[in-house]
């Protein structure tokens, strides 16, 4: 069913009947969630390098123009995150920037690195020293790539974007839908937790969808690594004009996504993208990171919800809204999990030394990731009724 896929080895054949099943639910087959959550992000953008270009895409810059943020312009707005009370460093930017990149490529040199990942492996210890967990995105990696960079990451993500081969991803130098299944396979092996997610409205059709979300149900089921799935809308940009998809699209996307994956996998939406209020009753349960601070440099033209607003959302699905770490409640150690979640089937050794250390050291901003885990202390956001 995935020739794209069998190309790199990874295996996924989906019963039709299966398919037909999530690309024939609706909003009315799921159930709301009882809370909904995100994560206080500084998101650090290494570079605007990148080996494809997809059509929806604004980020990326051509080479001669690509830049690349200094080790001490990481550690500043590492700082600056850490201070402003977040948790995640997030780290996403190009694909491979520096195979087409002779100046990226050349400065990292400088710098004392044989490549992106090698530098981003000291990003990463730089984030955790400055008190804040890791979560990269650094586009399509193979299996020794993640085992260079996962042991300093708290979770990792790519997005699969879709299954289907789509002109969005055309070109010479593109995205195909077997690499990036084959990212996410790497990614169970080596044993992540991982964001994946799709994104609706590049082309690709409602059995698409369905395929895609079961696809990531399949690597899932294997590796148990998969802690979220984003169902993103593509949104229109300065270099491109995709429609944004309808609202009764997202709200049936949303519900496949829920039927489709098992319960312990969070479905999230992004609240500057999405019309996330009217998303609330087909089964979100996530916003994602968020930044007090930083801009989405992806979409830099929306910008991020204030935390308030983001309470002001909860609210208005009835559901609470908790503060959480971009490692998800299941994959931390029992002491660091809520009631109820303490003592829970557990998940394998899954958090990296130096992660877990961080964690339990926590000396940093006082039992500040201990709170969040468990959904306690001064981290609460105040109700927009409040007035404080
Ligand atoms: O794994 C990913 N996480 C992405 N994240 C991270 C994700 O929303 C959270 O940070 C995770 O939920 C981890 O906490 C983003 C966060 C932003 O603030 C803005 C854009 C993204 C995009 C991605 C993404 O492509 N892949
Ligand atoms: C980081 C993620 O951001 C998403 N992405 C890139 N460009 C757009 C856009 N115009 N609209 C929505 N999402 C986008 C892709 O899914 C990528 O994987
Ligand atoms: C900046 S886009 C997100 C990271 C990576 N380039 C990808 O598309 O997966
Ligand atoms: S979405 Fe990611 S891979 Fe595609 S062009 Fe943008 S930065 Fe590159």
């Amino acid at each position: 069913m995935f020739p794209a896929a069998e190309e790199y080895g990874v295996d996924i054949a989906l019963d039709e009947s299966d398919v037909e099943a999530v690309r024939s639910t609706t909003p009315a087959d799921v159930e709301a969630a009882g809370e909904l959550t995100f994560a206080r992000n500084v998101f650090v953008p290494l570079t605007t390098a990148c080996r494809y270009t997809c059509t929806y895409c604004t980020y990326y810059d051509v080479p001669g123009e690509a830049t690349l943020l200094s080790p001490e312009e990481v550690r500043e707005r590492l700082r600056v995150g850490a201070d402003a009370g977040c948790t995640e460093a997030l780290f996403t930017f190009g694909d491979e920037p520096d195979a087409r990149y002779g100046a990226i490529h050349d400065q990292l040199d400088e710098w004392g690195y044989d490549d992106i990942l090698g530098y981003l492996r000291a990003c990463c210890e730089t984030a955790l020293e400055e008190g804040l967990l890791p979560h990269s995105n650094p586009g399509d990696l193979t299996e020794a790539d993640f085992r260079r960079v996962a042991p300093v990451n708290a979770s990792m993500g790519v997005m699969l974007e879709t299954t289907a081969d789509v002109d969005a991803h055309a070109g010479s130098r593109r995205k195909t839908p077997g690499q990036r299944l084959n990212t996410i396979r790497a990614a169970g092996e080596v044993g992540v937790p991982f964001t994946t997610g799709i994104l609706v409205g590049i082309g690709e059709t409602e059995r698409d969808r369905a395929e895609s979300l079961l696809a990531i149900a399949d690597l899932h089921d294997r590796y148990d690594h998969v802690q979220e799935v984003i169902v993103q809308n593509v949104v229109p940009n300065e270099r491109s004009d995709f429609e944004r998809p309808a609202v009764a699209t997202m709200r049936k996307t949303v519900a496949m996504a829920r039927a489709a994956l098992p319960a312990d996998v969070s479905v999230q939406v992004p609240p500057n993208l999405s019309p996330t209020r009217k998303l609330l009753d087909c089964g979100v349960d996530d916003l994602g990171g968020v930044s007090p601070i930083t801009k989405d440099y992806i979409n830099p033209e929306y910008e991020w919800p204030a935390l308030r607003e983001l309470r002001a959302i909860a609210d208005s699905g009835g559901v609470p809204l908790h503060e959480r770490l971009p490692v998800y409640d299941r994959y931390l150690p029992d002491e660091f999990r809520r009631d109820g979640f303490a003592g829970a089937p557990a998940r394998g050794e899954w958090l990296p030394e130096p992660i877990e250390a961080a964690i339990l050291a926590d000396d940093l901003h006082g039992e500040r990731y201990r709170s969040v885990a468990r959904r306690e202390g001064p981290l609460a956001v105040p109700s927009p009724a409040s007035g404080d």
